[in-house]
């Protein structure tokens, strides 16, 4: 009985055993049947997804099967059309030859016109108006452009960002663009160089924004020089050719317009001693002259060269967010060359003034303070006494305000007066500066308009030699008079009654007038 109930609790232990063991195999087979599914569903989905691209590629093969054909189409398409285009560019050749023949013969009688065009306008005493379109500089990347030149005598200023406003036209004398030398602008200048030597006042002058390229035109660099000192070259070729039945003296003298203060650029200062004072006088013919200045007899173009060179290092010179290397000041150079005939003993002077004006400048653009900003705003007055004259001088008025300012006496001979006068207007395309641009146009294009009366200097050896006496006693007259306060009367009054030949500062109304 015993041994019966031990077995069976043996036999109930391993019962309870193999059940917890099926459990434990049901929950394992339960859990593959899982893994399972979820293996056999992402099959299904992978199927899927494999489907799709498949079809896709096969849809993009039918496409690219398609384009081939198009394209093969296309392209016996295009072969047919270049066979038809070298067809077409056979007959065309003779043609072609044709039409560069028309543009060299076309670009040769637009330099005949311009030159014919030139002479005829020295002839009529006209001043001449060159433009210069100077290339965009590093810090215009990126402006767009919107001064173009259209032909050798026209240009426009298009603001393309006003719809509504037209291109404006400008006709000058000349039009240099981006693609013009310095060989191409003096080649148009030479003869003017040549016309000193023969005694006749010549005066080019470069008006412009700031930073327009008025340096750049007049001095250029040692790797692209400009105007002044091709002219010094030219002068000594020409002096050199009237050397053969002539003896010619070549005088230079340099000044700037500092802040009204007119300083001499090519004397020596001695220490202790001020340097003397420098004033604008005319003489009898009307040719202006700067009493008390520094003048240097050269002999050959390294001479005049190194004259320059010594003037420009003294220049006033600033860098503004506009120019880097900003003239702050007017700079006049003039070469006067003295010819007396050998054999007629007729002696004629010639006076070259060549004048690199400061440039014209917004104050906010240029974001000068200080020193600077007195530079800046002496410089707009000069230059707006300048527009004042050359506004009077176009109207005809009777009294020209030459005496408002130093400035416009100094060139009173070259507006208005007895001299061959050069202007060129230098710009820059860039759209940020556009209306800059257009009001140096427009002023330069009043300055075209006004007619000096153009005449030789010329004398026999008496009066020349006469005239110079008289200049040495009124300049010894003068100084006695300065050194004796007003003791002694005034030259040409024995009363001492006349007013002193001295600039007015602000067009005083009753100011001497002078005779347009
Ligand atoms: N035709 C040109 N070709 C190449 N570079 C030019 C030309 N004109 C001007 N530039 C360059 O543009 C810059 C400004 O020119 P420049 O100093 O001559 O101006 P500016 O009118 O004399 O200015 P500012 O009135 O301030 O003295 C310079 O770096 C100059 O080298």
């Amino acid at each position: 009985m015993q041994r019966q109930a031990r077995e069976r609790e043996e036999t109930w232990n391993s019962l309870t055993e193999l059940r917890a063991q099926h459990t434990k195999l049901r929950e394992e087979c339960n859990k593959l049947a899982q893994e399972r599914q979820r293996a056999e569903a992402a099959v299904r989905e992978r199927e899927v997804a494999w489907e799709g691209a498949t079809k896709e590629q096969e849809l993009t093969a039918e496409k690219l099967e398609l384009d081939i054909v198009d394209l093969t189409t296309k392209v016996s398409d295009l072969n047919g059309v270049k066979e038809r285009a070298e067809v077409a560019e056979r007959l065309l050749e003779p043609y072609k030859k044709k039409t560069d023949e028309f543009a060299e013969a076309f670009a040769k009688e637009q330099v005949l016109r311009k030159r014919y065009h030139n002479q005829m306008q020295d002839m009529k005493g006209a001043i001449r108006v060159f433009a210069r379109i100077r290339p965009q500089v590093a810090r215009e990347a990126g402006d767009k452009v919107g001064v173009r030149k259209l032909d050798a005598f026209s240009m426009e200023v298009d603001d393309k960002r006003d719809v509504k406003q037209p291109a404006k036209n400008f006709n000058f004398d000349a039009i240099f663009d981006e693609h013009s030398t310095q060989e191409d602008v003096f080649a148009d200048c030479r003869a003017l160089v040549g016309s000193c030597v023969d005694g006749f006042n010549v005066t080019v002058f470069a008006y412009g924004q700031t930073g327009a390229g008025k340096t750049h035109t007049m001095y250029g660099s040692k790797d692209s020089p400009g105007l002044v000192p091709r002219a010094a070259d030219e002068l000594f070729e020409v002096v050199g050719r009237y050397s053969i039945d002539c003896q010619c003296r070549v005088i230079c003298a340099m000044f700037e317009l500092y802040r009204d203060e007119l300083v001499d650029l090519l004397v020596t200062k001695t220490k202790g001693k001020p340097p003397p004072v420098l004033e604008v006088k005319k003489d009898s013919r009307g040719t202006v002259k700067v009493e008390g200045a520094c003048e240097i007899e050269v002999h050959s173009p390294e001479e005049l060269l190194k004259a320059i060179a010594v003037g420009q290092d003294r220049r006033h010179v600033a860098s503004t967010k506009m120019n880097a290397d900003s003239s702050r000041s007017h700079l006049i150079f003039i070469v006067t060359v003295e010819v007396t005939n050998n054999k007629t003993k007729q002696v004629s002077t010639g006076k070259l003034t060549l004048c690199d004006l400061a440039g014209s400048e917004r104050l906010k653009k240029s974001e000068v303070t200080g020193e600077q900003l007195k530079e800046a705003t002496s410089i707009n007055k000069s230059l707006t006494a300048l527009g004042d004259v050359i506004e009077a001088l176009t109207k005809q008025a009777k009294h020209i305000p030459y005496r408002n300012h130093r400035l416009t006496q100094l060139l009173s001979d070259s507006l208005g007066g007895n001299a061959k006068t050069l202007m060129f207007v230098n710009c820059s395309p860039a759209f940020g500066n556009l209306e800059e641009t257009g009001s140096a146009l427009s002023y330069a294009a009043r300055a075209k308009l006004i007619m000096n009366k153009v005449e030789k200097n010329s004398d026999s050896q008496e009066v020349a030699r006469l005239k110079k006496v008289i200049q040495v006693m009124s300049n010894e007259l003068e100084q006695a008079r300065a050194n004796s306060g007003s003791a002694l009367p005034q030259l040409g009054d024995p009363e001492g009654n006349e007013e002193p030949d001295e600039p007015e500062e602000g067009g005083d109304e009753e100011e001497e007038e002078e005779d347009s």
